[in-house]
């Protein structure tokens, strides 16, 4: 397996009214390359910290984060993040989004249209390309973000709850949709929710994590086939599956001796 990330006993610790809080204590986790990892686990768990590490926005206080075999030191461009507010330009259009991030990486203007065309035909917006974010619903201005990180060609996308909030029904959607994508257009995604149906339905592997303090409880593989479809989330096994996650996130035993 080629390793496209790796948390090499990565830790962070916070101050919290002057007292250490290990938010994330040694967290040992490896995503292959094109992998689509999906992270559960409780509230205050360290799933936004964890993947903050990753993305540069947040510095581990111990150990480290290697993408492509090299520490991450900060935000970079073969890193797309995608958090659950849209984080879109409101006074620019869907296709000034998607561009602009090809903009500051000066790609030229023929090829920036081109490239950005491509992933809002993706992404299902061709006819709002020319739409501001306001005149869009929730699912279409995440689209719109998803089509921006894929326009600069990361290697990795971080995605962060991205769907939390939308309905149940667009959220449905908007997995299929993302699966398609990845599906064409493959890429290592790390991608966090508090939705084990969601967790399953998308991934290869669940890295379940646990609190107090933030580590990984378990890692759980999904043998489900590709494409997931209504019939694979309708399946025996994919109940067993996600029975077996749930379990993960809502029956564990707090560590021996833990005190925060
Ligand atoms: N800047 C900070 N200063 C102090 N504590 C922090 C800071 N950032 C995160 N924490 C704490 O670290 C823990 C992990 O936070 P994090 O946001 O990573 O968890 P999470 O699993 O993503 O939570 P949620 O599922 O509720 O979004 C929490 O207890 C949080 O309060």
């Amino acid at each position: 397996m080629t390793e496209k990330i790796s948390f090499r006993s990565t830790s962070r610790t916070f101050e919290v009214g002057g007292k250490p809080f290990h938010a994330l204590q040694n967290v040992d986790l490896d995503i292959a390359d094109c992998e689509f990892v999906t992270v559960v686990g409780p509230s205050g768990c360290g799933k936004s910290t964890l993947l903050n590490i990753a993305a540069g926005l947040v510095e581990p206080t111990g150990g480290e984060v290697l993408v492509d075999s090299r520490p991450v030191r900060g935000p970079g461009p073969e890193r797309g993040v995608i958090f659950q507010q849209y984080a879109l330009f409101p006074w620019l259009t869907v296709r000034q989004n998607v561009e602009f991030g090809l903009q500051i990486a000066k790609v030229g203007r023929a090829e920036r249209r081109r490239r950005a065309q491509h992933f809002i035909d993706l992404v299902g917006l061709t006819d709002f390309a020319d739409a501001l974010p306001r005149m869009l619903s929730g699912g279409m201005r995440q689209r719109c973000a998803i089509a921006r990180a894929y326009a600069v060609d990361p290697g990795v996308l971080l995605m962060d709850e991205p769907f939390g909030a939308l309905d149940a029904l667009t959220r449905v959607q908007m997995q299929d949709q993302l699966l398609a994508t990845w599906g064409s257009e493959r890429r290592t995604v790390m991608f966090i929710t508090h939705d084990v149906d969601e967790a399953v339905y998308l991934a290869n592997r669940v890295v379940v994590m646990a609190a107090r303090p933030g580590r990984v409880h378990e890692v759980i593989d999904v043998d489900l086939p590709y494409p997931r479809t209504e019939a694979v989330r309708l399946s025996p096994e994919f109940s067993r599956i996600r029975n077996r996650v749930w379990r993960a996130v809502y029956h564990q035993t707090p560590q021996e001796g833990a005190s925060q």
